[in-house]
């Protein structure tokens, strides 16, 4: 194992994780990471994620083998213009994780930069440093998008580099990235955040609406919790892509409007059996159609005791919790308890316990 210095810029959900997976294989590597929010920086050096916080950040640049750039996706083309401008190793290698890729692949091109741009495909509503999690990328896709053929032994570096997060490595042309990220990510995110936008709207007419949010709507709005800056930077980056696909998505709800008005049982019935076929035959195992984390909802009484009940089940099962929330206490009837574990069989584990030992639901979404 050879001794690299790789430096993470931007140590949230992403930068931290890969932090946490690279340490785990390359023990002797050294880790710089940069972060300009004081207080990430310091929660980094005090879990020690990183090895240190440099003072100056053109040293640590200078310094590195590797870079992997871990900021929102407009934040990193501005670090690959300052990266241009300082005296970098000739070697060195600069990849990030953005959730695009054409705009940056053509920004470090434009600056001659030695870049391999990347992106996991695993991730979370969640953000920042305290979301870290070292399982996050495992079984997930870990996409690289080459330009060029003599690209192949960089590649092999950061597959090497990579290789704690127990990713499955793909190749993809950044256009190609693109097209299938805005349809299976970026317009998603646009339609979970319109539903909860048009519900906030309507919550004015029924201010009791949102206490009545059952599963469906709780299900598809999860990612409208997600960062909105992130959020930003991806739409505003894939800005044609998303533009074509909004107009098929409203050719769509056109479609449905006429079927309502004209009251076309047939087609309505064939939507939602099209739908349900595709949705059922999408693979289980794979990250980005499950949750990245491993969390289990149940619905619990609302009544003093049942929290209890539920951790002193767990505790003498020897489960362990990584988190526990109250989602929320609805009126007279349930609340829903959204525990955290550490790794699948937990979760399975406390899931089967939970349903023997009470009659309260499960749910893992
Ligand atoms: N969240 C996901 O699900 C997900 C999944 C895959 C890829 N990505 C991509 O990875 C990148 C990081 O996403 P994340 O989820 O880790 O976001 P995050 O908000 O959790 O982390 C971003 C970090 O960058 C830091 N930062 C912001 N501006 C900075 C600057 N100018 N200099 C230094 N640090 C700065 C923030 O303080 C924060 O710690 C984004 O480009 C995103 O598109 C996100
Ligand atoms: O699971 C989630 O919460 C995510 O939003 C993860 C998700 C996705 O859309 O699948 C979000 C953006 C990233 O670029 C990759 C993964």
């Amino acid at each position: 194992m050879t001794k690299q210095t790789i430096m993470i810029i931007g140590l949230g959900l992403i930068g931290s994780s890969l932090a946490v997976c690279i340490k785990k294989t390359h023990p002797v590597s050294f880790l710089y990471g940069w972060d300009n929010s004081k207080e990430t920086s310091q929660t980094a050096q005090e879990t020690k994620i990183v090895d240190q916080i440099p003072e100056n950040f053109a040293k640590a640049a200078e310094n590195s083998d590797i870079i992997v750039l871990a900021v929102p996706v407009q934040t990193a083309q501005h670090y690959l213009e300052e990266l241009a401008t300082l005296n970098l190793k000739k070697e060195v290698l600069i990849t990030d994780t953005g959730s695009t890729k054409q705009k940056i692949v053509h920004t470090a091109r434009s600056y001659k930069l030695n870049f391999i741009g990347g992106h996991p495909m695993a991730g979370s509503h969640k953000s920042g440093i305290l979301a870290c999690d070292a399982n996050l990328f495992e079984n997930a896709y870990y996409i690289f998008t080459p330009t060029k053929k003599e690209q192949t032994e960089q590649i092999q570096r950061l597959k090497e580099l990579f290789s704690g997060t127990r990713a499955k490595y793909v190749l993809l042309k950044p256009k190609e990235h693109d097209e299938i990220t805005a349809m299976l990510s970026h317009l998603p995110h646009i339609i979970a955040s319109g539903l909860v936008n048009q519900a906030d709207h309507f919550n004015q007419k029924y201010p009791r609406a949102k206490q009545l949010a059952a599963g469906g709507f709780r299900d598809i709005t999860r990612i409208a919790s997600s960062d909105p800056q992130m959020w930003t930077d991806i739409l505003l980056s894939n800005r044609h892509t998303l533009l074509q696909m909004i107009t098929q998505w409203q050719a769509k709800m056109d479609d449905i409007s006429f079927w309502l008005e004209t009251e076309n049982a047939e087609q309505i019935y064939h939507f939602f059996a099209n739908a349900k076929d595709m949705r059922d035959r999408l693979p289980v195992d794979k990250k980005g159609s499950i949750p990245a984390f491993y969390d289990l909802f149940v619905d619990v009484p609302d009544r003093p005791g049942s929290i209890a009940e539920i951790t002193s089940l767990l505790g003498k099962t020897q489960i362990s919790l990584t988190n526990i929330k109250i989602l929320e206490t609805r009126e007279d009837i349930i609340g829903v308890l959204q525990l955290t574990f550490k790794n699948e069989t937990d979760l399975i584990a406390a899931k089967t316990h939970i349903e023997k030992e009470t009659d309260y639901h499960c749910r893992l979404q």
